[in-house]
């Protein structure tokens, strides 16, 4: 699956992970099928509940610079939703918006069994771990503080949206490292998406696509990559989670 021979680790020296979100940590259709439709249906209830809120103020005003001229704000939103645009202001709505059905146990956030087990031995390890998403940093704070494992927050040092830059843009990968004052080698990014991975590569990454057929992920062949997290764990040599009875790998 690695594209490695059989029982080949590398000898990379992974000192931090970057991971991404949708499609990687958590399922595709968890984002498709529940947390766009929920930003999608509370959209005009949301906005006119917070009606003169300075920071939904902010968004708008930026959502009017960002359409068409003449197009209305909200009908902005709604086209970009539509076409699943990775648009600043849209993603920090949603992730507002997602706040009350995370709040009111509505939404509780999608991980595929093998990634909090994995997370945690990594972690334990004194890797450093790190996301990179389009959602909204807050968004991800609630996909990971609300998760199907509990509130995984506390395992992470750092968390990066596109205010750094996009994710198929290799000076985004360039910044992140420099912020985790790391050399880029010695980062790992994991995501399902190949031009996100080129772009990481191109900044010294190493690099691992999570191909999850049950996610209708398809592999790339342009990077290694594992089927879930133990399986990056295994081509890195990272821990693999010490199993407890009846937990998953
Ligand atoms: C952070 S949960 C919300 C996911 C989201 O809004 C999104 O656009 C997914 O982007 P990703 O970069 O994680 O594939
Ligand atoms: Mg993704």
């Amino acid at each position: 699956m690695s594209g490695l021979p059989a029982g080949t680790t590398l000898p990379v020296p992974v000192s931090a992970v970057l991971t991404d979100v949708e499609g990687t940590t958590s399922a595709i259709a968890f984002v498709k099928e529940v947390l766009f439709p929920f930003a999608e249906r509370s959209l005009d209830s949301f906005l006119d509940a917070k009606d003169g809120d300075p920071e939904v103020a902010a968004c708008l005003s930026a959502v009017r610079q960002a359409a068409e001229p003449g197009e209305e704000p909200r009908a902005a939103l709604r086209r970009w939703m539509a076409a699943d645009s990775k648009i600043g202001p849209l993603k920090t709505l949603q992730g507002l918006i997602w706040q009350a059905g995370y709040a009111s146990g509505e939404i509780t956030g999608h991980l595929w069994p093998d990634v909090a087990p994995c997370l945690r031995a990594w972690a334990r390890a004194g890797i450093a771990l790190n996301v990179y998403s389009s959602g909204s940093v807050a968004a991800q704070k609630l996909i990971f503080g609300h998760s199907v494992a509990g509130d995984l927050t506390g395992l992470f040092s750092g968390f990066f949206d596109t205010a750094i830059g996009g994710k198929r843009e290799t000076a985004s990968y360039a910044a992140i490292a420099e912020r985790l004052h790391r050399p880029p080698g010695e980062i790992l990014f994991l995501s399902d998406v190949a031009e996100e991975l080129d772009a990481a590569k191109g900044a010294g990454y190493a690099t691992c696509q999570l191909v999850r057929p049950e996610d209708g992920t398809v592999a790339s062949g342009r990077h290694l990559q594992a089927a879930d997290f133990p399986g990056v764990a295994s081509v890195f040599g990272l821990p693999v989670p010490r199993l407890s009875q009846g937990e998953a790998a």
